[in-house]
C-alpha cells in the first residue's frame, strides 16, 4: 500500500488552474523528487499533501485512509511538513525549537514522553546543529535555520515526510548531508517527497522524480527513465549535459534551447 497518495487533486485559485488531475502515489521506503518550473504548482501540491491546502477536486489518502477525515493531531504525527523559505517566528532556542517536532506526540495532557529526548538529540546531530543548541534560531544564517526546521521535521519521525526546498541556500556539503538524510529516512520506510530546484543532485539523491508543468504530471520515472528521454529538456526549455557514474546516469543544466530571456 502506499503511504500517501494524491488523486485527481485539482486546485483553482480564481479563474486560474493551479494543479489539474494530479495522481501521485508514494510508496514507504521512496525518495521521490517533485521538480518542474517556477510555478508549476510544487508548493500547492505540497500543501494539499500535507493536509495544508483543500483540494477542489480529488483528495489524498495517508495509508488506506483519508486525510481529509483525520484528526489534526495525528494528521500532524504522521505527516512532517518542511515549508519553503526557512522561517522561524519566535525567538526560541534551537533545541526547543527542534522539540516543537515532537508536540503531535503529546497526550491530551501535554505531557512528555521519554522517546523525546532521544529523538530530539538525534535530529539535531543527523542535521549538524547540536553545536548551536542554545542559540537563539532567529539569529542563525539562512543555511543554519534551514537545518534546524529540518531537525525539527525529522524529531517528530513522521511516516510521510514532505519537504519543500530544503536544500535551497546550503552549502554542497549541507546539500548531500540533507540529501542523504532523506535517503535514509526513505531507507528506514518512510515516504519522501522532496522539492527541488537542482537537477544534478535530485537525479543523484531520487529513487523516482515527480515532473510537474503548468499544473499537470508531465512524467514520473526514476532518474535512468527520464534521462532516457528528452522530457525534462522539454519542460524546463533547455539543453542537458549528460553523464555518468558508477553505471548511474545524471544530467546537468548546460544551456537554454532557446535565447528567449532579455
Ligand atoms: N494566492 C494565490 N493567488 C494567485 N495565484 C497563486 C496563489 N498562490 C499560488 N498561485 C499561483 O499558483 C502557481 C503555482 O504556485 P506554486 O507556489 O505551487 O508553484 P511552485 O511550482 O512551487 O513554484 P516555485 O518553483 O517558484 O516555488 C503559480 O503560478 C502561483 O503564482
Amino acid at each position: 500500500m502506499n503511504a500517501i497518495e494524491a488523486r485527481g487533486v485539482g486546485v483553482r485559485i480564481g479563474a486560474a488552474t493551479i494543479l489539474d488531475g494530479i495522481d501521485l502515489a508514494v510508496a514507504p521506503g521512496t525518495l521521490l523528487g517533485l521538480l518542474g518550473p517556477n510555478g508549476a504548482g510544487k508548493t500547492t501540491l505540497l500543501e494539499v499533501m500535507a493536509g495544508l491546502r483543500r483540494a477542489d477536486r480529488g483528495g489524498v489518502r495517508l495509508g488506506d485512509q483519508a486525510l481529509a477525515w483525520l484528526d489534526p493531531m495525528e494528521r500532524a504525527r504522521r505527516i512532517g511538513y518542511l515549508e519553503q523559505g526557512a522561517v522561524c517566528h519566535w525567538p526560541l532556542s534551537v533545541e526547543r525549537t527542534v522539540s516543537l517536532g515532537r508536540l503531535p506526540h503529546r497526550g491530551a495532557w501535554g505531557g512528555t514522553s521519554s522517546a523525546d529526548a532521544p529523538a530530539i538529540e538525534a535530529a539535531m546531530v543527523a542535521c549538524d546543529v547540536a553545536h548551536l543548541r542554545r542559540r537563539d534560531v532567529t539569529t542563525l544564517s539562512g543555511g543554519e535555520r534551514a537545518r534546524v526546521l529540518f531537525a525539527r521535521c525529522l524529531a517528530g519521525h513522521p511516516e510521510a515526510l514532505l519537504a519543500d526546498e530544503p536544500v535551497a541556500g546550503l552549502d554542497p556539503a549541507h546539500q548531500i548531508r540533507c540529501l542523504e538524510l532523506l535517503a535514509a529516512r526513505a531507507a528506514a520506510g518512510v515516504a519522501v517527497v522532496v522539492v527541488m530546484h537542482d537537477l544534478a543532485l535530485a537525479l543523484r539523491f531520487c529513487d523516482r522524480i515527480c515532473l510537474l508543468s503548468a499544473g499537470r504530471v508531465a512524467a514520473i520515472a526514476t532518474p535512468a527513465e527520464l534521462l532516457s528521454g528528452d522530457v525534462i529538456e522539454t519542460v524546463y526549455g533547455i539543453e542537458l549535459a549528460r553523464h555518468s557514474r558508477g553505471g548511474r546516469p545524471y544530467a546537468m543544466p548546460w544551456s537554454l534551447r532557446e535565447r528567449n530571456l532579455p
